[in-house]
């Protein structure tokens, strides 16, 4: 079991009357990851999760969750993993303690240690009713009941809204923790900034077509970065124009600037060739144009984001 996928789905489909809302969703999500799900609003994060946590029924295809069959094993599904809702519902009157007792009892106990140990580095009130708090007060109880049995798969919709950045860090320290245990993280959102320091690799989902999967380092790599080389010598006007990935080449002197788009190391193999490199700087990746490029809706879709991106900046 520990080699089966900790979630796979299989030509996944969902429709909504005439309306399709997951259109055919091939996607593995591997063991010991944190993994993004990511897309604009109303792109089908929510219905996929849901399908998957046969909360709704595919209209084609299959899921499973550790090689469990999503509807037909859901009960034994839930012994095994956290689900945080985007809409999870408290009783406003019951404390966070109280609220947390309530799942702990679903769930037929739980281990006060851990929910302790979490309310502390979540900086979250427990003694408080449920209802007095803040969205991202409320918030931090939802991760809590997420986290607090050690599922083997956490899947969190839109797990970040309203936490304030302090809490973001330790929410993200939290899941690289959960997949170095070897346990999985699945967390849908809507931008990649709140995705992209905590996971592994993120797919991305527009008009419910899963558009690509990517490593967050192959991502990077497709990212315009500028970069400022210092040589001990001067340097030809043309040197790297002929570099793939290069552009927008400024050389002064000994100082070159350009434009960067691929893996580093091909650009210091030719910085270093038959050259002293003295110094070299460079921009942190914008992985967010990249994202914009996946997002937009006017250009085809078979589009890659780099060239996409090439384009917008052209
Ligand atoms: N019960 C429903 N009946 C009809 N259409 C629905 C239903 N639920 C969702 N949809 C539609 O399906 C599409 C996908 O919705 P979904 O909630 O899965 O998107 P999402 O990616 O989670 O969006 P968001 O980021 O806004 O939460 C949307 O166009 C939405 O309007």
């Amino acid at each position: 079991m520990s080699d089966t996928p900790a979630i796979q789905t299989v030509g996944l489909t969902k429709d909504y009357g005439d309306f399709r809302a997951l259109d055919g969703l091939d996607l593995e999500v591997r063991r010991g990851e944190v993994f993004g799900f990511l897309g604009p609003n109303g792109a089908g994060k929510t219905t996929m999760i849901r399908t998957i946590l046969a909360l709704l029924r595919p209209t084609a295809g299959s899921a499973s969750i550790l090689g469990m069959d999503s509807h037909r094993q859901a009960v034994e599904i839930r012994r095994h993993i956290g689900y945080l809702p985007g809409d999870l519902s408290m009783y406003p009157n019951l404390t966070g303690h109280d609220t947390l007792t309530y799942f702990a009892n679903l769930r037929g106990g739980v281990d006060w240690s851990v929910v302790n140990g979490l309310a502390e580095r979540l900086d979250a009130d427990l003694t408080k009713k449920v209802g007095d708090h803040s969205t991202g007060n409320r918030q931090k109880i939802g991760l809590i009941q997420a986290f607090m049995n050690t599922p083997d798969v956490i899947i969190m919709d839109e797990p970040s809204t309203g936490l304030d950045p302090l809490v973001q860090q330790e929410f993200q320290a939290m899941m690289r923790e959960v997949a170095a245990a070897g346990r999985t993280v699945f967390l849908s959102s809507h931008t990649l900034s709140e995705v992209q320091r905590a996971a592994h690799r993120v797919g991305i989902i527009r008009g419910g077509l899963l558009v690509d999967v990517e490593s967050v380092t192959d991502l990077r790599s497709k990212a315009l970065r500028t970069v400022e080389m210092a040589f001990a010598d001067p340097v030809a006007a043309d040197a790297f124009s002929t570099v793939e990935g290069v552009s927008n080449v400024r050389v002064v002197d000994r100082t070159v600037t350009l434009s960067f788009e691929g893996h580093m190391q091909a650009l210091i193999a030719e910085a270093t060739s038959g050259r002293q490199l003295i110094d070299i700087s460079t921009g942190e990746a914008d992985l967010e144009e990249i994202f914009l490029a996946y997002y937009r809706t006017d250009g085809p879709d078979d589009v890659h984001p780099a060239a996409t991106d090439a384009e917008v900046r052209a």
